[in-house]
């Protein structure tokens, strides 16, 4: 989240701006408890299957809200930029992720098809519902598309940081979101946020009002994301009540 990892962009996006300013929440969603016992080795193996259950589910609607951000990006029309590529590219890991889930929960003892969603991961994705609308902004869709895989990303990255104790049997799951790979895919969604967030800034389309409507929209979805992403984890440690708290 530096300059550093933007070489040649003199100066931070929209993004970064957000992150500073909501810095409490950010690292909030980033370096939840959840993540930090996976880090520190105390992790609550039931919790992780129960991580693992909601998550498919999550997953399995992420995909269609991924697919809709690729029709905004399509209907955009501009082919040169490039977002359809990487769009596309995340669907394609979308698709290697679900199998990865199915092959996880069945190491686990985990029942996939016995697991019911949550209330956490109901009201998750019925927000990605609400994205998928056509109405819904392609500059908003993209700033929420890009928290959801930011939080991923910086969080099990984290786990996998020199000094952690993750438990060798939870590192392959964190390496899928914590890898090098992954972090230059989260780099590209934040470049395309932060392309389409300044030019609706800078107003240099006739409707302004719209515009700068897209930019406070965006904001306030991002924040909505980082909330969502929170509970999620709690619901995985079960802080929400639905099962005893760790001692
Ligand atoms: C709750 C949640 N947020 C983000 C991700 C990462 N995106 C796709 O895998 C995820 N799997 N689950």
């Amino acid at each position: 989240m530096d300059g550093k990892s933007n070489p040649g962009v003199p100066y931070d996006g929209m993004t970064d701006t957000w992150v500073k300013k909501h810095r409490l929440i950010y690292i909030g969603a980033t370096r939840h408890p959840f993540i930090l016992s996976i880090r520190d080795g105390t992790v609550d193996l039931s919790a992780f299957k129960r991580w693992l259950g909601q998550d498919y589910i999550f997953v399995r609607a992420f995909v269609p809200f991924v697919a809709s951000v690729l029709i905004k990006a399509y209907k955009k029309g501009d082919e040169s930029s490039g977002d359809m590529e990487v769009i596309l590219s995340g669907l394609g890991s979308l698709n290697d992720e679900i199998a990865w889930f199915k092959q996880e929960a069945s190491k686990w003892g985990v029942d996939l098809s016995q697991v019911a969603p949550e209330k956490p991961t109901q009201d998750y994705c019925g927000f990605l519902e609400e994205l998928m609308r056509p109405e819904v902004d392609y500059t908003v869709a993209m700033a929420a598309f890009w928290a959801i895989e930011a939080v991923y990303q910086e969080s099990f990255a984290h786990c996998l940081e020199e000094g952690s104790k993750t438990p060798i049997e939870l590192q392959e799951a964190c390496q899928r979101w914590g890898n090098d790979g992954f972090g230059r895919y989260c780099s590209s969604l934040r470049n395309i946020a932060d392309r389409q967030l300044e030019k609706a800034a800078s107003g240099s389309v006739p409707l302004v009002k719209v515009s700068e409507d897209a930019v406070s929209k965006a904001e306030v979805t991002f924040l909505r994301v980082l909330e969502y992403e929170v509970d999620f984890w709690n619901m995985s440690c079960g802080t929400d009540g639905h099962s005893a708290p760790k001692p």
